[in-house]
C-alpha cells in the first residue's frame, strides 16, 4: 500500500518541520516577500520546496510535483533582497539535506513543481507552508504533501510543527509540547505520529460525531480559518446559530483544521467563499481531505459535491468546503445551504 511513496514521503515532510522550526519566531525583516497576489512567501516556503522535492526526486527520478512557489523571483541576482534569499534558502535547505546541494540545484528543485497537474496518472502535490500569514504571525502552519493518481488522493501528510501533540493544550493557546504528524493512506486509516523519531507507535484516528443523539448539534465545535479574508465568518456564525451551536469557533491557520477534526478536537470544519473570483488549490486541501475521510469524516465543497483534484492545480469545479462526521455531514450541509442560498 505505497510503502516506499510514504516513507519517503514522512522523511521528506521531517526533513521539512526542521527547516521551518529554525525559522518560526526569527524571521527576519528581509525573510519575507509579497507575491504579485499580495500574499506571503518567506524563506522558509522556498527551502521546504526545495527540500521536500530534492527528496523525492532521489527517491522517484521522473517525479511529477505541482508544488504552490517557482522560484522565478530568486533568479535577479543584481537584487540585494535576492541574493539574500537565495543565500538563506541554500544554508538553510543544506541544513537538512544528506548531500550539499548548490543554490542553482535547489533553486532547479523549487521549480520541480511547475507540474500542472491533471486527471490522468500520478502527481504529487505540495504546500511548502500553508498557512504563511499563520507562520509570519506566530500561529499555526502546516508542510502539506499528497499523490494524486487518476485525479484521486491515496496518500496524504500533514506536518505540524506547531500544533499541540494530543491533549496536551489547545491549538490556540500556545501550551504544552507541540509538534505533530499526520498520514493517511485510502483504505489504509488516518494516523498522528511523533515527528521526531519514527519509532513512537503512531496513534489512529477517528474523528467525532460530538454526541449520540444524531439532531442535537448544541455542543458541537466547529473550526474555521483565522484569517476572515480566506473564509465568510459571518455566514459561518449564522450556520452556527442555526444549529444551535453555542460554543464559539476554534479559529486556526492551515491544514491543521483537518488534523484537529481528524483527531475528534473539532466537529465541523466550514471554509465559505469570501470572493468570487477566488479558486481554492489543490495543495490547500489535498493531504488534510483524505486525513478526515479516513478517520470516519465526510468532505464536500459547499454544494455537497466531491473535491475534486484532477482538473490541475486548481479545484475549479468546487467552491468552499464543509467537513464533518460521516453521520453528521448531511444534516451540517443542509444548515450551510440555507444560510449561503436563503
Ligand atoms: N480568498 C481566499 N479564500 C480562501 N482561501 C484563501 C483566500 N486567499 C488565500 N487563501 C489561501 O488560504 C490558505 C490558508 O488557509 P487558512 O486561511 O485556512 O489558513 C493559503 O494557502 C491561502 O492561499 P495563498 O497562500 O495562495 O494566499
Ligand atoms: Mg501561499
Ligand atoms: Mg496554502
Ligand atoms: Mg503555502
Amino acid at each position: 500500500m505505497l510503502a516506499k511513496e510514504r516513507a519517503v514521503a514522512l522523511e521528506a515532510v521531517q526533513k521539512a518541520m526542521r527547516v521551518c522550526r529554525q525559522v518560526y519566531c526569527h524571521l527576519r525583516a528581509d525573510d519575507t516577500e509579497y507575491k504579485s497576489d499580495a500574499s506571503p512567501v518567506t524563506v522558509a516556503d522556498y527551502a521546504v520546496q526545495a527540500v521536500v522535492n530534492t527528496v523525492l526526486a532521489e527517491a522517484f527520478p521522473d517525479v511529477r510535483i505541482v508544488g504552490e512557489e517557482d522560484a522565478r523571483g530568486l533568479r535577479d541576482t543584481q537584487q540585494p533582497q535576492v541574493a539574500h534569499l537565495r543565500e538563506r534558502i541554500t544554508t538553510l535547505a543544506n541544513s537538512v539535506l544528506e548531500s550539499t546541494q548548490t543554490t542553482e540545484q535547489l533553486l532547479a528543485a523549487i521549480d520541480r513543481g511547475r507540474y500542472e497537474g491533471g486527471a490522468r496518472g500520478q502527481h504529487w502535490t505540495l504546500d511548502p507552508i500553508d498557512g504563511t500569514k499563520g507562520f509570519v504571525r506566530g500561529g499555526q502552519y502546516a508542510v502539506c504533501l499528497a499523490l494524486i493518481e487518476d485525479g484521486q488522493v491515496q496518500l496524504g501528510v500533514l506536518g505540524c510543527p506547531n500544533l499541540p501533540s494530543m491533549g496536551s493544550g489547545s491549538p490556540e493557546d500556545g501550551m504544552g509540547e507541540r509538534g505533530v504528524l499526520f498520514v493517511a493512506v485510502r483504505g489504509h486509516g488516518a494516523y498522528q505520529r511523533a515527528w521526531k523519531s519514527t519509532s513512537e507507535h503512531p496513534i489512529k484516528l477517528a474523528a467525532s460525531s460530538h454526541t449520540s443523539d444524531m439532531a442535537d448539534f448544541t455542543d458541537a465545535r466547529l473550526c474555521e480559518s483565522w484569517e476572515a479574508a480566506h473564509s465568510d465568518h459571518g455566514t459561518a456564525a449564522r450556520i452556527r446559530a442555526s444549529l444551535g451551536i453555542k460554543a464559539r469557533p476554534v479559529r486556526l491557520d492551515s491544514q491543521c483544521k483537518y488534523g484537529v477534526v481528524a483527531r475528534g478536537e473539532a466537529d465541523i470544519y466550514l471554509r465559505l467563499p469570501t470572493r468570487a473570483d477566488y479558486v481554492e488549490k489543490i495543495w490547500d486541501h489535498a493531504a488534510g481531505s483524505l486525513l478526515v475521510e479516513e478517520a470516519g469524516a465526510r468532505i464536500t465543497d459547499a454544494d455537497g459535491r466531491p473535491l475534486q483534484f484532477g482538473h490541475g492545480r486548481y479545484l475549479s469545479m468546487n467552491r468552499g468546503i464543509v467537513v464533518a462526521h460521516r453521520d453528521r455531514h448531511a444534516a451540517v450541509l443542509e444548515a450551510v445551504q440555507a444560510q449561503m442560498h436563503g
